[in-house]
C-alpha cells in the first residue's frame, strides 16, 4: 500500500510580502499602487460613475423642479456603476433603521439600512457623484449644500415608511432629498412605490425602478407604500449644515 507521506508539518508556508503594517491589503479603490499601475477597464472607478448633470437637468426642468418641488430622471448611470451598485446592495450586512428619537418604530419605517462610507465601493463613488449633482443645485438655484449622507435600504416585502417629511419637526438641514432605485424588472403589482405631495398638493406615485434617481425638496410629505417584494434602493440627502457625513461607525 503506498503511504502518503505529508511535508505540511515540516515546510513553512512560503507567502510573498506578507500582509502587515508594512504591507496593507490593497482592498481600496484609491490606494495609490491600485490607481498608478493595476487601472484596467475592469476595475470599478469614480469615472464610471461620472453624468454631465449639468446636460442631463435642462433648465426647464430645473425651474419645474423649483416651481413643482419634485423630479424624476431615469437612465442615470452607465450599465457598469447600476450594476456595481445592485451587486453592492445584495451583500450588506443591513441593519435596523432608526427614528430621529433612536427608538426603532417597525410599524413606521420597515426599512433595513446602512449608511454609506469610505469603505463601500459602488457606493462611496455614487455619493461622489451626487456631490457633484449638489454643486450643480448650489451653482444653478443657490441651494446652500455642503455636504451629502446616503444609506443603501432594504424593505422586506410587507414593509413600508409611513407619511413623514425628511426634516422632523423644528430641523431643516436637510435641503433636497434624493432616492435612487435598484429594483430590475418592478412591476405595479410588486407595491412599494414612492408616494410624494408636491408643492400644489398634488399626489405622485414613483415606481422604484433601476437606474432612477427621484429628486425632491425635503420640506415634501411622503411615503413608501407597502412593497410586495423585496425593494433595495439609496436613500440620499444634501445638507446644509458642515456635520461629518458619516453618521455611523464602520464595523
Ligand atoms: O425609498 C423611498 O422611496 C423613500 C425613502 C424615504 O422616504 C426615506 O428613507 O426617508
Ligand atoms: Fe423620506
Amino acid at each position: 500500500m503506498t503511504k502518503i507521506i505529508s511535508n505540511l508539518n515540516v515546510t513553512n508556508l512560503m507567502v510573498d510580502e506578507p500582509i502587515g503594517p508594512d504591507n496593507p491589503p490593497l482592498l481600496e479603490p484609491w490606494a495609490k499602487s491600485v490607481s498608478d499601475s493595476l487601472v484596467t477597464q475592469d476595475i470599478l472607478q469614480m469615472s464610471d460613475f461620472a453624468v454631465r448633470w449639468d446636460e442631463r437637468l435642462t433648465d426647464t426642468q430645473l425651474d419645474r423642479f423649483v416651481e413643482d418641488g419634485w423630479l424624476v430622471l431615469d437612465d442615470v448611470f452607465m450599465d457598469k456603476a447600476l450594476l456595481a451598485l445592485q451587486a453592492e446592495s445584495g451583500f450588506i450586512d443591513y441593519r435596523d433603521a432608526e427614528l430621529t428619537a433612536g427608538v426603532r418604530v417597525r410599524d413606521i419605517r420597515g426599512d433595513r439600512i446602512r449608511w454609506i462610507t469610505k469603505n463601500f465601493f459602488a457606493g462611496y463613488f455614487y455619493l461622489q457623484s451626487i456631490n457633484a449633482l449638489a454643486t450643480l443645485f448650489n451653482q444653478s438655484l443657490f441651494a446652500g449644500i455642503r455636504h451629502s449622507e446616503a444609506h443603501y435600504a432594504c424593505y422586506p416585502a410587507g414593509f413600508g415608511y409611513q407619511w413623514h417629511s425628511d426634516n422632523p419637526a423644528g430641523r431643516d438641514e436637510r435641503v433636497i432629498s434624493a432616492v435612487f432605485y435598484l429594483n430590475d424588472e418592478w412591476t405595479i403589482n410588486d407595491g412599494g412605490a414612492l408616494e410624494i405631495v408636491d408643492k400644489h398638493g398634488i399626489h405622485h406615485n414613483v415606481m422604484p425602478m433601476a437606474n432612477r434617481l427621484v429628486i425632491f425638496d425635503s420640506d415634501l410629505q411622503h411615503q413608501v407604500q407597502i412593497a410586495h417584494r423585496q425593494r433595495y434602493s439609496i436613500a440620499t440627502w444634501m445638507r446644509r449644515d458642515g456635520l461629518v457625513p458619516f453618521v455611523e461607525e464602520d464595523n
